[in-house]
């Protein structure tokens, strides 16, 4: 144990020190790659800081764990980008997206807003002027938001016509879609609270509204295809998303815009970017390109948004807007 410990510190030193050599002598030793100093560090995050790239393909290549995360909730890549050395980085970066294609261990496994237990669609929400909460005071939907929900309206009411929002929440987009007058607009949402919180407020008496109550999952034979979609759920996985991607070839028109809330991972900025680059990758995929709109969120993110919600399920600084269509229109 004492070994183990020694020699995990020393592998540190030697991700310090930028020691190639003595770090290999280490690790075929037997030394631990995932150890953590008592500061809370991995050989890797040593590395990463100081832009040791070498040291940060050999660690890695020993099965160093790219998204350790350090005490202060920092992984190995923020350290990189935090400290401006490019070539660590897009190796973490690297490293990042190939894991999370094969394993997912990070968003696949963890709910929007934050990981929980239950199902949501059971649950009682409460509504207030400022949020919509689930019955464990996790947000489902957040004023502050709005800004993020008038830009994505503008994004897929671009051609207007027929738009479709999957998620009503507080109906922030939906109002925002409303301004742009398609001439159908048509609105799935899961929550029999949130629904009969819709009709109370008379969105089934809008014209060109046609709402349709269920899971999308469930619905889908029920929707056609859309010059603008925008896709915002809660409680669902990484995977909800993607399979939802795999329906864009029919629910999207040729010349659509496709948009989505890009929460991945928004409590940490270097996963946040492995999860953006790995949805771009997977719409690719299918035939779309991602471009994505930086949008500064910070301002409108102080201390006081958070009060009385359990989980902060978005800590950065810039929100990056996805606008996705076809590629063969982009071109
Ligand atoms: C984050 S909120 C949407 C916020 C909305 N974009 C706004 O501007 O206010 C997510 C909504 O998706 C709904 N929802 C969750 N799972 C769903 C599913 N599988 N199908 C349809 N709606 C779902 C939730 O009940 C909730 O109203």
């Amino acid at each position: 144990m004492a070994d183990m410990e020694t020699e995990g510190e020393q592998l540190c030193e030697a991700a310090r020190n930028g020691d190639v050599a003595k770090a290999k002598a280490l690790i075929e030793s037997g030394a631990d790659v995932s150890f953590f100093d008592s500061d809370g560090l991995t050989p890797l995050m040593h590395a990463a800081k100081l832009g040791h790239t070498d040291l940060v393909k050999a660690f890695l290549e020993a099965g160093a764990p790219w998204n350790a995360l350090s005490p202060s909730n920092q992984s190995a890549g923020d350290f990189a980008m935090d400290s401006g050395h490019q070539e660590a980085y897009e190796a973490l970066l690297n490293a990042g997206i190939q894991a999370e294609l094969i394993l997912g261990t990070i968003a696949r496994k963890t709910k929007k807003n934050g990981d929980f237990e239950g199902d949501y669609l059971e649950d009682r929400v409460t509504f207030s002027e400022d949020k919509l909460m689930d019955s464990d005071s996790k947000a489902v939907m957040m004023a502050w938001e709005k800004p993020l929900m008038e830009a994505h309206a503008k994004a897929v009411c671009s051609g207007v016509g027929n738009v479709l929002n999957v998620g009503f929440g507080m109906g922030l987009v939906d109002t925002a879609i409303q301004q742009y007058g398609p001439a159908t607009h048509t609105i799935v949402e899961a929550h029999p609270e949130v629904y009969a919180r819709m009709l109370r407020t008379g969105w089934d008496k809008k014209d060109n509204v046609k709402i349709i109550f269920g899971r999308w999952q469930d619905v889908l034979s029920q929707l056609e295809s859309y010059d603008g979609i925008f896709f915002d759920t809660y409680g669902e996985y990484y995977e909800d998303l993607r399979e939802f991607h795999q329906h864009l070839p029919k629910l999207l028109k040729p010349g659509g815009i496709y948009s989505f809330f890009n929460g991945l991972c928004g409590g940490n900025a270097f996963f946040h970017v492995v999860y953006c680059h790995l949805v771009s990758l997977e719409l690719e995929n299918l035939g779309y390109s991602t471009q994505l709109i930086p949008l500064p969120v910070k301002d409108c993110l102080g201390e006081e948004v958070w009060r009385g919600v359990s989980q902060k399920y978005w800590q950065l600084d810039t929100y990056y807007l996805p606008v996705c269509q076809s590629i063969e229109e982009s071109e």
